[in-house]
């Protein structure tokens, strides 16, 4: 893979100039007739994973009418001034559940360096300075571990996913994937960080696995299939059951 560039900031990935800030007074859009549960996120990449999970915990679910996101709905992007990745998808999804009215479930999510002591961690999307710029992210990350030999460019992806009801339910579960930091890109799956990570026990990174792949190992395949039981059962009964933990899958009409 060439020396990556800096995104462009017209980049599709994160268009954030679109949106206003999140507590301007904007009214936010209705949810379109048979939405049931908004995905809060503005990373594409990160979407088509969170659609791909919902729609195979659900598969019962007609995802393509019922599951919107955060753009679609015009909603606008929530500051993220937590200082741990639970704290930032709560933000998310609290913003989300409250400008839509629907169920929200949203991911925060980043890469923790062993030897950067766990950055760039919740700062991930903005390392370099500017939010979402991913190949620029990279790049400055490569360029810093530098002299950093193999044995100890040890990393891991994390994840938590948060689920929001408006009514004030809250649930959040948590993932993380180990691998460690290759010296070079490779691959053109994924995004984000997903060239330089090699997930312990392949001799690929995750930017050349399948989607599918991907996600059955994942920082966010593990903690999305771990929120999916509370997310089904939010959408089964309409609210979650007071004071009992949200049931398994049960053969219930939609
Ligand atoms: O907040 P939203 O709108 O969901 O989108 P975002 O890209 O800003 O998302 P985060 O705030 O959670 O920041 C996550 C960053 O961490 C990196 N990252 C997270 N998950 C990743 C993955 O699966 N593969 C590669 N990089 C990932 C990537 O740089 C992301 O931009
Ligand atoms: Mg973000």
């Amino acid at each position: 893979m060439p020396d990556p560039e800096p995104d462009s900031p017209a980049s599709p990935r994160h268009d954030r100039s679109e949106h206003a800030v999140a507590g301007d007074g904007d009214d936010p859009s209705p949810a379109p007739d048979g939405a049931r549960l908004v995905l809060a996120t503005h990373n594409v990449g990160k979407l088509s994973e969170l659609r791909d999970m919902v729609a195979a915990a659900a598969p019962e679910l007609d995802a393509q009418a019922a599951v919107v996101d955060a753009g679609s709905l015009g909603l606008v992007e929530a500051v993220e001034d937590g200082t741990t990745f639970e704290a930032n998808a709560l933000i998310k999804a609290r913003a989300a559940a409250a400008a839509s009215g629907l169920p929200a479930v949203a991911d925060d999510s980043g890469l923790a360096v062993d030897v950067l002591g766990g950055a760039p961690g919740i700062f991930s999307a903005r390392w370099s300075g500017t939010h979402g710029a991913d190949r620029a992210n990279l790049k400055l990350l490569l360029a810093q571990l530098g002299d950093i030999a193999p044995e100890h460019r040890g990393a891991q992806f994390v994840c938590a996913a948060a689920l929001v009801t408006p009514d004030g339910y809250e649930h959040v579960e948590h993932g993380i994937l180990r691998g460690t930091l290759r010296t070079e890109p490779a691959g053109q799956g994924g995004f984000g960080y997903d060239p330089v990570l090699q997930p312990d026990g392949l001799d690929l990174t995750c930017a050349e696995l399948t989607a599918e792949q991907k996600n059955a190992i994942s920082h966010r395949g593990r903690a999305v299939r771990a929120l999916m039981p509370h997310v089904l059962h939010v959408l089964r009964a309409g609210k979650p059951a007071e004071g009992s933990a949200p049931a398994g899958p049960e053969n219930q009409p939609w």
